[in-house]
């Protein structure tokens, strides 16, 4: 069983608990449920940098990343940086991180946030609405067409913006259709870990012009952005580079004067 294999199966079993925990009506009744969603896609289409800047402690891959952080100072320093929106990773199991974060990053800073999570059930929709998320990430890889058409119109009707993840030709082929907002490229091979930005250049052609154009993982310097940028794409998703550091606010700071002189 490959690494992604693992985390699916191990999150429907979390999701079949949680859902017996906390009903959805429960959810409904969070005060962020009336909350104005913002648009990541809208922002990213207006912005000359287009970062987007992720909350990560550890991942499979890399373990520990930086684990002395808060997740306020992080959302702070990114906001103040001038990014376009914040990734905040709540699976716990394998990435360190929660629900909880997603609702500090909320109460933190006004930025979109994106939901980074193993999406399986709609279920986490509501809760992705009720933690104070703009943005939910759905994974092609652990989809079928007919799951991404329901959860991404869904998505839609809670007024969150939906960024679609793909990483090989037939997953973008299975997965173009209106209610998806983002096509995203992962740069990273889920099940092996290996990291090419080539992924992105070679798939950018495949990706219809209605949709925003990111480029996520592996994005360590200014040079890939330079590079991805004359392929379209409009949006990078940058985790580790910032929080491998003790103030990713300042890099991210760093970061985009540079990318703007
Ligand atoms: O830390 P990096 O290499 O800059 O990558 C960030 C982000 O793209 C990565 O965390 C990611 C992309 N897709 C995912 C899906 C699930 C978990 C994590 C991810």
């Amino acid at each position: 069983m490959n690494i992604l294999d693992k985390i699916t199966l191990d999150k429907r079993k979390e999701v079949a608990l949680r859902k017996s925990l906390i009903p959805i009506s429960q959810l409904e009744q969070s005060v962020l449920f009336e909350r104005q969603t913002v648009s990541l896609a809208n922002n990213l289409r207006n912005s000359t940098s287009g970062i987007i800047a992720e909350h990560k402690r550890r991942s499979p891959s890399k373990s520990i990343i930086n684990n002395n952080l808060n997740v306020q100072d992080v959302a702070k320093g990114y906001e103040n940086a001038g990014v376009c929106g914040m990734s905040v990773l709540t699976d716990g199991k394998y990435f360190g991180g929660s629900l909880d974060d997603l609702l500090t990053a909320r109460a933190s800073c006004n930025l979109p946030l994106l939901r980074k999570e193993f999406i399986i059930d709609e279920y986490q929709l509501i809760e992705a609405k009720a933690y104070g998320a703009d943005v939910i990430l759905l994974i092609a890889a652990i989809l079928t067409r007919d799951e991404i058409k329901q959860f991404s119109e869904f998505a839609k009707s809670l007024n969150l913006d939906v960024l679609l993840e793909v990483h090989n030709e037939e997953e973008l082929n299975k997965s173009i259709m209106p209610s998806l907002d983002m096509l995203g490229v992962n740069n990273r091979n889920l099940k092996t870990f290996d990291v090419s930005l080539e992924t992105s250049k070679t798939l950018s052609s495949l990706i219809p012009n209605d949709f925003v154009k990111v480029s996520e993982s592996g994005i360590s310097n200014i040079e890939a952005i330079k590079e991805l940028q004359p392929y379209g794409y409009q949006g990078f998703l940058i985790g580790e580079n910032f929080m491998k550091t003790d103030n990713p606010g300042e890099s991210a700071t760093e970061f985009i004067k540079t990318l703007e002189q």
